[in-house]
């Protein structure tokens, strides 16, 4: 939404999550903030998950301010990766003309005028649902469209919210993104994201929350760690990831599903293998998460191929890659493992879909014992478009520039 009431002008932008199958663990420069591998990952649909982002500018603002989730934060608006986000895409900005075509700001003024941002996540915030590659990716939409900034390359506004949050900068594309590693030359200009696949009309995903608590270790600084203590890290990065992600990218294009599931369980695993060899050690996924990933092995085996691919990032919620048509039989299983409260199950109805006694036979080997509570919720979903503009909501008052978005009870 564009609008000048009262000399504030604002607009809102929404961004989505995106969820590596190769992942992006450890930084080669932390300034720039570059990674020591490429990584590859899909962009969620934003109907459940999605970070919202409004800013206005206006002569009347004596500072910047930013609300996150209706809390003021300055600390936060104040950390270099946010001031990051702000100036370069100040550098990248245009002069603003009003409906009539009256010059109201020229190029030169935004950085004397300050900004009011208030942000919300639909879902969890530090959870290990990727709440940062959302919230950055919609700030730094929303400073690009209030700029009216213009790219000086392919990829420059991806490389601005790559310094917000790493991850964030697959997000500010749609469909399978690559997060290309770049190199020290220009400051890193080539360590950007590329948009790999438009479309995959038949991916799906689950996401399977275990946790919505804040993390005890951001991956901020469980990958520093890593990177000073895991020798295994190291080798992944040389040795593994370039070949997984050509293999990776291959598969992605030819939609094989086989490959695709293979390459990211075998990631995840790598992944969360760093972090046991990390010292000392991190533990993100828990008993829930490895009973998930059992339920998964089994249903597999069983269907004689493989039609579920779990992932998890920092954190123990799993999210689970298939295709279309096995979607909501995989989630029946799932309900049936790890049952929800009714109602909390998003974007799909599993009532209707009976489970073969030979599948249940299986999966009761695992020694899995259904009980309610150790998923909290699951989002059924697919892969989306990147940032969007928004035009129904708008998280600051047009008259005051003032936070106006109040989170709600759960
Ligand atoms: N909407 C937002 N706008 C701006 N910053 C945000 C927003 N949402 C989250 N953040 C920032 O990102 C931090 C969370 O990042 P962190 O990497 O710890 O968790 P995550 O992104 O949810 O999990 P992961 O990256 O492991 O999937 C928050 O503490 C906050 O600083
Ligand atoms: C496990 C991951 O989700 C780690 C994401 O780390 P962040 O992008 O949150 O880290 P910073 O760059 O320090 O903000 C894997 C991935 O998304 O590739």
């Amino acid at each position: 939404m564009t609008t000048a009431t009262n000399s504030i002008y604002m607009v809102t932008m929404s961004a989505p999550t995106n969820i590596a199958v190769i992942k992006y663990w450890g930084k080669a420069d932390t300034h720039y903030n570059t990674p020591i591998n490429s990584s590859l990952s899909v962009t969620l649909d934003q109907t459940e998950l999605r970070a919202i982002t409004t800013i206005a500018v206006s002569k009347q603002f004596t500072k910047d301010r930013f609300w996150l989730n209706g809390v003021e934060e300055d600390e936060l608006l104040h950390s270099p990766r946010f001031r990051a986000c702000i100036e370069g895409v100040q550098k990248l900005a245009q002069d603003h003309y009003d409906a009539q075509g009256n010059l109201i700001y020229s190029k030169e003024d935004w950085k004397h005028l300050h900004l009011h941002i208030s942000s919300y996540n639909t879902f969890p915030t530090a959870a290990g649902l990727a709440s940062s590659a959302a919230g950055y990716a919609a700030l730094v939409a929303a400073l690009c469209q209030l700029y009216h900034a213009v790219e000086t390359f392919p990829g420059e506004f991806s490389t601005i919210a790559r310094q917000g949050s790493g991850s964030a900068c697959r997000s500010m594309y749609g469909g399978i993104v690559a997060w290309r590693q770049g190199t020290p030359k220009q400051e890193w200009r080539d360590s950007k994201a590329e948009p790999v696949l438009e479309d995959w009309p038949q991916l799906r995903a689950l996401l399977l929350v275990v946790s919505d608590s804040k993390k005890d270790t951001s991956s901020t600084t469980g990958m520093q760690t890593s990177v000073q203590t895991s020798m295994l890290l190291q080798y992944r990065a040389q040795h593994i990831v370039p070949a997984r992600l050509q293999a990776m990218e291959q598969a992605c294009h030819a939609r094989d599903f086989g490959t695709f599931a293979q390459l990211t369980m075998q990631d995840s695993n790598q992944f969360h293998a760093t972090c046991l060899d990390t010292y000392p050690p991190i533990f993100y996924m828990n008993d829930i998460s490895r009973q998930i990933v059992r339920i998964v092995t089994v249903y597999n085996s069983w269907a004689g191929e493989l039609r579920a691919a779990y992932t998890f990032d920092a954190g123990p919620n799993a999210v689970i890659y298939c295709l279309e048509q096995h979607q909501q039989h995989l989630a029946a299983l799932l309900c049936h493992y790890f049952p929800i409260p009714k109602g909390a199950l998003s974007g799909l109805d599993t009532s209707s879909m009976a489970l073969e006694e030979s599948l249940l036979q299986a999966c009761n080997e695992t020694g899995r014992i259904p009980r309610m509570g150790d998923v909290q919720t699951m989002y059924a979903t697919k892969p989306g478009p990147g940032p969007l503009v928004v035009t129904d909501v708008c998280n600051l008052d047009p008259e005051t520039g003032l936070n106006c978005y109040v989170p709600s009870l759960k």
